[in-house]
Parts: C-alpha cells; sequence; structure tokens
C-alpha cells in the first residue's frame, strides 16, 4: 500500500479519502532535518504553507510521486527541484478563492474603522469613542492589483459597496476588467489616486518588492495598503518607515517576508497598522475544500491517473485533459512505437499535429509523444512532468508543424524520428471518439489499432511472401493475431503489420530478413 504524510495541518475531509488507498501518517511541525529523514519512506508528501519543501527534501524523497499543496501559493515547494524528479507539484486553485478575498474585504473595513484597536480598548475597560473616528469605503476608489480569481471576488464586492474600481493587471483584457466594473490602468495611476490599495498577484521576481519606498512615495498620504497575497511583494522596512512618516495613511498584512513575523518595525505601530497570521485560507468552509481537492488528485495520481491541477504540467488544465485524454493515449503509444522503429538514439522527433488537433491547446501532445518516445528508456521514471526536460538533457529536437486540413479523420498526429540509425515515421488517430488506429507507417497506409506484441516488416509486395513469413512464424510458435499490409503500388515496397500473441522469440528477426523479398523487420512491444 502507497504511505502519504501530511506534514502541515489538513482537514480530516481530506485525510479520509487519502486513507482509502494509502496509509496516511500525520506528523506535523517536523523540522527540515527530521523531513528528511523520513521523506523516502512516502510516495506523496500534502502540505499547506508552514511545511519548505526544498531541493534536499525533494532528493531524499525518492519514492515521492506527488507532492499535494492544500492552498494556491506553492512557493514554499522548489518545483523545479520536483519537475526535474518527475514528481508532480498539485495545488488547489480555487478551493480558498473566497475566504481570501472575504479576509482582505475584512481587512480593508477593519482598518477604515480601527475595529482591531477599538475591540482591544473596550476589553481593557475603556469607552473611548473620539480614538476611533474612521472613514467610509463608500466612493472612496480601491486599486486592485491582480484581477485575477481572488482579485476579481473583491472587486465584485467592493462594487456594491459602493467604491471606485481601478485595477491593474497586465495579462487581463480590458474586456474581462470592464465586466468586473473595474477600469484598467497603469500602475503608477493606480497608486497616486487609490484610496485602498489590494494586492492579489503572485510572489515573483517581478513582483517582489513592488511596493517600496518609491513606489510608496506615490500614494496618497491617506492611502490604505491590504496585502493577503504573498509575503515579499511589499518591502516591510519601507512600508514600516512610509507608516512612520506619514507618507500613506495605513496598512493591512496578512502574509510577510518571513513567517512566523519576527521582529519588526511594524508590531509597535498604532491602530493604522493591521496584523493577522496568515489567516487568508483559514475558514473552515475553504479548509475543507482545500483538503478535499488536492486528497482527491492525490489519491488519483498514486492510482496511476492524472491529476487535474498539476502546476508542473504544462497546459494540462482539467477541461483540456478532459478533451485530449483519448488523444494523450494516442500520442504516447506513437511515441513509443516510433521510437522503437528508428532504434538507436533518436536525434530529432518531428511531430505533425493534424485537422481539429492543429491548435496551441494541443500542445500537451507534444509532452505525451514525448513520455512514449522516452519510455524505452526510462521505463516508469518518465512521466508528463519531466519527459520535455529529459529530452531536452538527451538533445533530441522537437519540431512541431500543424496542418489544419485533412478530411479522412477528426485529428491525426504524424510522428517522425530521425536518429543514429535512420528515419522513421507513423500515423495515427482515433475511430469513433476513443478506438487509436495506426494509418501509416513509414509512409505506407495501413489500418491496424496497435496491440501489446507488433512485428512490421518493409518488403517487396510479391506472391507467396505473407505465407513464407507465416510459416516462419509458425515453425518458431508464433500466434499471429492479425495482419494487415500496406503498399502504394502493386509490386513495389510495402509494409506488413503484425499482431503476434507473445513476444518474438531472441534471433528470429535475423532469419526474417532472410526470407527473400522482405528486406528489414522491426518488433516492438507497446
Ligand atoms: N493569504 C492567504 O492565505 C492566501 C493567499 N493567496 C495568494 O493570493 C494571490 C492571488 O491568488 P489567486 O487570485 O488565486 O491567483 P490568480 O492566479 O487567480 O490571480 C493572480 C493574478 O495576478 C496577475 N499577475 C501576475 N503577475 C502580475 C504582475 N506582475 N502584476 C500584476 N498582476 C499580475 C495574474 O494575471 C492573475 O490575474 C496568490 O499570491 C496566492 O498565493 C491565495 C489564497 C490564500
Ligand atoms: O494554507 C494556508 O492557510 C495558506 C493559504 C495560502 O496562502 C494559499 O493558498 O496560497
Amino acid at each position: 500500500m502507497s504511505k502519504v504524510l501530511v506534514s502541515d495541518s489538513i482537514d480530516q475531509a481530506g485525510i479520509d479519502i487519502l486513507s482509502q488507498v494509502a496509509t496516511v501518517d500525520v506528523k506535523l511541525g517536523l523540522k527540515p532535518a527530521e523531513l528528511i529523514e523520513i521523506i523516502g519512506e512516502y510516495d506523496a508528501l500534502m502540505i499547506r504553507s508552514s511545511t519548505r519543501v526544498t531541493q534536499e527534501i525533494i532528493e531524499a524523497g525518492t519514492q515521492l510521486k506527488i507532492i499535494g499543496r492544500a492552498g494556491v501559493g506553492v512557493d514554499n515547494v522548489d518545483v523545479p527541484a520536483a519537475t526535474r524528479r518527475g514528481i508532480v507539484v498539485v495545488n488547489s486553485p480555487e478551493g480558498n478563492t473566497i475566504a481570501a478575498a472575504e479576509h482582505a474585504l475584512a481587512m480593508i473595513l477593519a482598518l477604515s474603522r480601527h475595529i482591531p484597536d477599538a475591540n482591544a480598548s473596550v476589553k481593557r475597560g475603556a469607552w473611548d469613542r473620539n480614538s476611533f473616528v474612521g472613514a467610509e469605503v463608500y466612493k472612496k476608489t480601491l486599486g486592485v492589483v491582480g484581477l485575477g480569481k481572488i482579485g476579481s471576488h473583491v472587486a465584485a464586492v467592493a462594487k456594491t459597496m459602493g467604491m471606485k474600481l481601478l485595477a491593474y493587471d497586465p495579462f487581463i483584457s480590458t474586456d474581462r476588467a470592464e465586466q468586473l466594473g473595474c477600469q484598467l490602468v497603469e500602475l503608477d495611476l493606480l497608486f497616486q489616486q487609490a484610496d485602498y490599495i489590494t494586492l492579489h498577484i503572485p510572489k515573483t521576481p517581478e513582483t517582489t518588492h513592488l511596493i517600496n519606498a518609491t513606489t510608496l512615495a506615490k500614494m496618497k498620504p491617506t492611502a490604505r495598503i491590504v496585502n493577503c497575497a504573498r509575503g515579499g511583494i511589499i518591502d516591510e522596512v519601507a512600508l514600516a518607515a512610509a507608516l512612520k512618516a506619514g507618507k500613506i495613511g495605513g496598512a493591512a498584512l496578512d502574509v510577510f517576508e518571513s513567517e512566523p513575523l519576527g521582529e519588526s518595525e511594524l508590531r509597535s505601530l498604532g491602530k493604522e497598522v493591521i496584523l493577522t497570521p496568515h489567516l487568508g485560507a483559514s475558514t473552515a468552509e475553504a479548509q475543507v475544500n482545500v483538503a478535499i481537492d488536492v486528497a482527491e488528485q492525490i489519491r488519483d495520481v498514486l492510482l496511476g491517473l492524472p491529476a487535474r491541477s498539476a502546476v508542473n504540467i504544462p497546459g494540462l488544465g482539467p477541461d483540456v485533459l478532459e478533451e485530449l485524454k483519448p488523444y494523450m493515449q494516442l500520442a504516447e503509444t506513437l511515441g513509443n512505437l516510433v521510437g522503437q522503429l528508428a532504434g538507436g538514439r533518436v536525434e530529432v522527433l518531428n511531430i505533425r499535429l493534424q485537422g481539429e488537433l492543429a491548435t496551441n491547446k494541443s500542445q500537451p501532445l507534444v509532452v505525451a509523444a514525448l513520455k512514449g518516445l522516452l519510455y524505452q528508456a526510462l521505463r516508469e521514471r518518465v512521466n508528463y512532468v519531466n519527459a520535455s526536460i529529459e529530452a531536452k538533457e538527451r538533445g533530441i529536437r522537437v519540431i512541431e508543424t500543424r496542418d489544419a486540413s485533412i478530411r479522412d479523420y477528426a485529428g491525426t498526429l504524424h510522428l517522425e524520428a530521425t536518429g543514429t540509425l535512420g528515419t522513421h515515421s507513423v500515423t495515427g488517430a482515433l475511430l469513433g471518439e476513443r478506438e487509436i488506429h495506426l494509418t501509416d507507417v513509414d509512409g505506407f497506409p495501413i489500418n491496424v489499432p496497435p496491440s501489446k506484441y507488433m512485428l512490421f516488416t518493409l518488403h517487396r509486395d510479391m506472391p507467396g511472401i505473407i505465407g513464407k513469413l507465416g510459416s516462419l512464424l509458425g515453425s518458431f510458435n508464433v500466434n499471429i493475431a492479425s495482419m494487415q499490409v500496406g503498399r502504394k503500388i502493386v509490386r513495389g515496397d510495402a509494409v506488413m503489420a503484425l499482431s503476434i500473441d507473445d513476444p518474438l522469440p531472441e534471433g528470429i528477426l535475423n532469419e526474417i530478413i532472410k526470407v527473400p523479398g522482405i528486406r528489414d523487420a522491426y518488433t516492438v512491444t507497446l
């Protein structure tokens, strides 16, 4: 049975799902060295934001197949290191969207009405109504930086509170922003005009210290800034200095450059600063959502199925996956077949995506073809995560072409592999919605479903040759399940594709190519 380690606190709903397929160990608060010590025993690791999954931990996780982050941000996982090792990293892109958006909105209102400090003063026994005069958000301008899932929900709710909305997100269309009632503007304008600024962007090299002394200086002296996205997007030293100097009006932070927050000037500031300990996703509802979402994906991967929200498999979102699944199988089979026909070391793989596959959405098929191509060399070590990297490291040049104009099938895939032993090609299509068919081998038209064991010959189309090959195989006790010849002209060159019930016995290929008229023979196992 598989083993899963849960190293951060996860809702029981997730543990119950994992327990259907694995032994689950919940070990909270492990030190990095302790995690390194035990991770080698586990097939999967499930975390929230406290565990830092470093390259060292990933390298010690020799059995790891999947790392599941019960939340959105995977910045606590060394994703490139996991990708290199073929480990799938999954998250829950939507499970805590509402929770995080509501926390940001709560921060905006709490800052405006000084709720935390007013509450603390009453609890201390005071009744001070003068120190906590607030400001209304109605008709004020909210600047939303990052109009993704969380930013969009914040914008939608803020709109209903009567706020004017500005947004900055270079990857969002003006139409989408307008639908949300936001005016898309440049960042400088947003900084200059906003009364409230709320950050909903990932932490990347471009967004690190996006809020710094220079950008803070552009804001209104009354501006209040909220960060429920990621620590490090704000330069905390510069923020504390700006608040002290009255250059901005207030700040509410849920996330910090280093967590837990250590010594910080921010702690010493007054009611203009609100600090929460990374609570954005901490609602009962969100924790059930993310735990179920990620546990289901871990369960699926441990059962050999694909994950729906893998962050390190390019272009393989749930909708794409559903649509492409049968074609992924086709691409992988063709990759495996052409790799075996080519033999030797493949140097160039030409992939032609035809018909309905001639769109950019078909990119995962290229990865699937590479996975198939590398299967003979790497077996289970190659997967959708690392296939492209492995191909690159082996110096395989991948050339993709797209051609929308075919007639016989909705979509076909054509793979041509050139290696140290020559060039071979295969084409395949789906019959109905799922049945894989080979429609061409080395330029000869055929129409056969692939089978586990196959034999291909290149021969001269002449009387008696099929009988001779049949007798030879019979003398080696090889049972033929089906056979088809593909030729372009009568009595010219031809290809024979045979499905056989068992692997071809050792040495028989040499006998086959001695049959007069047969020029070459290849055996493959799919
Ligand atoms: N405090 C907490 O507990 C939680 C924090 N988060 C964090 O909230 C952030 C947003 O999450 P989602 O809305 O789910 O992500 P998302 O991916 O749906 O949206 C992010 C948006 O940021 C935009 N963006 C990327 N780079 C940008 C840049 N340089 N400038 C402006 N916009 C940029 C993207 O185009 C996208 O629209 C993430 O950092 C996530 O980790 C998420 C959940 C809980
Ligand atoms: O797991 C948590 O509570 C943190 C959530 C978070 O920051 C995220 O989902 O990106």
